[in-house]
């Protein structure tokens, strides 16, 4: 697109395919995702100090773990509405001047051609490279990109990581974490997640300490 505007208006996500199966993979997959990543921090920091944001880098399956949530649920499922600033192709089709176009960063993410198992949380595809040249757009691209990118990414990234070294986490009733998506422009959850959270037993002296 030769230079793009924001577009006033917004548009709301085409629906995305059913997924009831894979949730429930999906589901059994997080919780042994947690452990790993906890497992991964207690090698990595250990458990007699909070970890900090030097640590964070070194957490490569916790970045896993961001990064297949971030496909799966990116949080501007069509990115932000674009407006063509002159006539342009765009995938071989004439756009005029002052078009919206809109990108479903959902689907894109989720296109059976560039992923195995699309619809499935399984956060070691992006291990050691693995998923390097696949296209994921979270944060748009180009130069209406987001900038907060780097912040997001470190924040979400201590906060994760924070919360997975301090608590073990558990379902409430063992009932299965409904991940349905609600409507709307940043993909909610449909139900809200209720989760028990208990302080680990060895994290016990740096948690009293604070
Ligand atoms: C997980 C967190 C975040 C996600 C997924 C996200 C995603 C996005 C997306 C998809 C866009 C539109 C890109 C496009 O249309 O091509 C955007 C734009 C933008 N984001 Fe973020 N963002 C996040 C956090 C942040 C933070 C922390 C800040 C600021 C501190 C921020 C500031 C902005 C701004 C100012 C724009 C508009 C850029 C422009 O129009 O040129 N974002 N973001």
């Amino acid at each position: 697109m030769a230079g793009a505007a924001r577009a006033p208006s917004i548009c709301r996500r085409a629906p995305g395919p059913s997924h009831s199966s894979a949730t429930s993979t999906s589901w059994r997959s997080r919780s042994t995702a947690l452990r790993k990543a906890q497992a991964e921090i207690d090698v990595a920091v250990g458990t007699s100090r909070l970890l900090t944001a030097d640590d964070v880098p070194r957490l490569a399956y916790l970045q896993c773990i961001v990064s297949e949530t971030l496909r799966l649920y990116p949080a501007a499922p069509m990115l932000l509405p674009h407006q063509s600033s002159a006539d342009c192709k765009v995938g071989g089709y004439n756009v005029p001047s002052g078009t919206m176009l809109m990108v479903n960063a959902y689907a894109i993410h989720r296109d059976p051609a560039a992923w195995e198992r699309p619809l499935e949380f399984v956060p070691e595809r992006f291990e050691d490279g693995k998923a390097e040249g696949r296209f994921m757009i979270p944060f748009g691209m180009g130069r209406r990109r987001c900038p907060g990118e780097t912040l997001a990414l470190r924040t979400i990234g201590m906060v994760l990581a924070t919360l997975v070294q301090c608590f073990d986490w558990e379902r409430v009733d063992g009932a299965e974490v409904d991940m349905t998506e609600g409507g709307g422009l940043t993909i909610p959850k449909a139900v809200p997640l209720e989760a028990v959270c208990r302080p680990r037993p060895a994290m016990r002296d740096v948690l009293q300490s604070l």
